[in-house]
């Protein structure tokens, strides 16, 4: 068992030598960082760097070929496949993972139900706590739709709301599940101006109020390093620079990785 003193000292996820291949693709390649509790860390490359594989694999929608992923102290690869919201790991997706025919609400309560399987064979059999639990997941969802600010459409079904109100439907949904760590997948993508403004004081507000842990992917430049505490970049697989929004800017192997990409990926 971890204590509390041993927790203390410990980065909440620890990755190491993480290789992930693909018949002759190398995905990953020997990739290690830590992320440290209350950290808001931003992962950047250029397209097929490897990023949406180790989300992946953090997700453990893939496993690793080598290396190990520990979260919290313990090897994700011991955790079960289809509990990660349970054990503390939550993640939006770039294409959305909504129910869209349900309301706002009903989204928000799905992912605090996510967390407690055991209440939701309860309120199924009407056991015992049942009614203590549904309440408890109503006051959570509540809470939420009140800091994301979705009041107005909380009744309103996923389907009819523009896309940026979806993606923070979607962070209701991750965020109910009171995950300790957050991985957003490019939050900023398909945005209007007045959302993306706003986006990087959101997921402040997720680190500092909530005190959640955030492991961000994004192709924006201006919001991975405005937002966060430390930037990993990668590029082809390999990691090949680590350190502050400014280290990482001025590392000449990320200067290099970025030539020629598109415009609103160059650093
Ligand atoms: N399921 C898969 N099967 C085969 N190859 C894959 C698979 N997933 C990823 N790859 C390959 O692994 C490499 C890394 O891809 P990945 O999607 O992780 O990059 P990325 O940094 O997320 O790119 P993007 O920014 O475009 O999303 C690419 O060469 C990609 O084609």
């Amino acid at each position: 068992m971890t204590n509390d003193n041993d927790r203390a000292g410990q980065a909440l996820l620890h990755i190491d030598g993480v290789s992930v291949r693909f018949g002759g693709i190398v995905a990953l390649d020997g990739v290690s960082f830590d992320v440290q509790r209350g950290q808001i860390c931003g992962l950047i490359g250029p397209n097929g760097a490897g990023k949406s594989t180790l989300f992946n694999c953090l997700s453990r929608l893939y496993e690793c070929n080598s290396g190990s992923i520990h979260f919290d102290g313990h090897p994700l690869s011991t955790m079960p496949r289809h509990r990660m919201a349970g054990i503390g790991i939550g993640r939006t997706f770039q294409n959305l993972a909504l129910f869209r025919t349900m309301t706002v609400r009903e989204n928000a309560l799905v992912g605090c139900h996510s967390q407690h399987h055991a209440g939701f064979l309860r309120n199924a059999f009407r056991l015992p706590g049942a009614a203590r639990i549904e309440a408890q997941a109503q006051e959570r969802a509540q809470t939420l739709i009140d800091f994301l600010g979705l009041g107005s459409v909380a009744e309103r079904t996923v389907a009819d709301l523009p896309f940026g109100t979806q993606k923070r439907v979607e962070l209701a949904r991750a965020l109910a599940a009171q995950p300790q760590l957050l991985l957003l997948d490019e939050p900023a993508a398909g945005l209007n101006h007045e959302e993306l403004e706003s986006l990087g004081a959101l997921i402040r507000d997720i680190r500092d109020r909530l005190q959640v842990t955030v492991l961000l992917v994004e192709h924006h430049m201006g919001l991975v390093m405005g937002v966060s505490d430390k930037v990993v970049a990668l590029n082809f697989g390999k990691k090949i620079a680590e350190g502050t929004p400014a280290q990482v800017r001025a590392h000449p192997e990320v200067i290099r990785a970025y030539l020629g990409a598109d415009e609103e990926e160059t650093v």
